[in-house]
């Protein structure tokens, strides 16, 4: 049976982030996507114009219709926009069993607007992270969910030990907004930490990159992957849709979607590479 999976999170006028990144990307990789939508944005590749929540009765109307009649093998959350959607959504992970849950705890937009509000951090800490197999923080965002700041590899683990004490099986801290030639995400799961890394591509159409990475790591671990499987597989997707991009728009366009079923499923990682962590190359 085709895995079935659902994204929980914002709609993306623009078409690069949110909802549309998630579908996008689980058609790519061979999944059967559904989705709850937990807000609109009227959004395009030079900002986010403006944000309508959906109320938290909508969003739990929506859990229930995927939840009674899908067989869903895994979910992610992006947007969630307030505390009373957060406690929705994870209740509906309990009700109905939702397993393999990914949150990426999406907070700000590239071009500022929040997408989360902050009294909604703490809902996100107690409800929802307790619940997850993976999160997926990138930096900022981890720095608000442990309040330290994170300049280097040291920290990086420390955030790390942080977040995993909040109750997730795995985090995967990204570094797409760090400054290093390379572009690695951290992965820490108990005793167990690496880094996925690739090299740092300069380009500015990187709108929505959390978002597929998180759902191509939904969709892989929907297949029965494991998390380090999962987490290549989704640094592999997201490498080949930053570099081969599509210039759309006339600000931060859209990842390439595309770009992973055209070629790099036929290369080698396509320059994506799993090693240890070692302090002194990671600083
Ligand atoms: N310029 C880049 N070159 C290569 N990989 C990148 C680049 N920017 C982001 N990535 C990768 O994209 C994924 C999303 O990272 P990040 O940009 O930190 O997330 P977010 O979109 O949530 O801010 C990560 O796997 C990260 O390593
Ligand atoms: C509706 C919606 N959801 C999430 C985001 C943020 O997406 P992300 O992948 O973190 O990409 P950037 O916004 O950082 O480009 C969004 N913009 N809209």
């Amino acid at each position: 049976m085709i895995p079935q999976v659902l994204t929980i999170a914002g709609s993306d006028s623009g078409g690069g982030a949110g909802i549309q990144a998630d579908l996008k990307t689980f058609q790519e990789l061979n999944v059967f996507g559904t989705s709850v939508i937990t807000a609109v944005t009227a959004q395009n590749t030079t900002g986010v114009q403006a944000v309508y929540p959906m109320s938290a009765s909508a969003v739990e109307s929506q859990l229930a219709s995927i939840g009674n009649d899908f067989t869903i093998s895994a979910v992610k959350t992006g947007m969630l926009f307030d505390h009373e959607i957060i406690e929705v959504v994870a209740a509906a992970v309990r009700k109905y069993g939702f397993r393999k849950l990914v949150v990426d705890p999406v907070m700000i937009a590239k071009g500022g607007a929040s997408l989360l509000q902050e009294k909604a951090v703490e809902a996100l800490v107690q409800k929802l992270i307790p619940l997850a197999k993976v999160i997926t923080p990138n930096i900022p965002e981890a720095e608000v969910l442990t309040g330290e700041s994170i300049r280097n590899m040291e920290d990086r683990l420390r955030a790390a030990d942080d977040l995993l004490s909040m109750g997730a099986e795995c985090v995967i801290l990204k570094g797409g907004h760090a400054e290093e030639s390379d572009a690695w995400d951290l992965v820490v799961r108990g005793t167990e930490k690496y880094v996925v890394k690739s090299n740092r591509l300069h380009t500015q159409n990187t709108h929505g990159t959390g978002c597929t990475f998180s759902a191509a790591l939904t969709a892989e671990l929907a297949k029965g992957k494991t998390i380090r499987e999962s987490a290549y597989l989704a640094k592999c997707f997201i490498y080949q849709a930053i570099k081969q991009d599509l210039h759309i728009g006339n600000g931060h366009g859209p990842t390439n979607h595309w770009a992973y079923q055209e070629s790099a499923r036929h290369l080698t990682g396509g320059g994506v590479i799993v090693e240890p962590v070692v302090l002194s190359r990671h600083s």
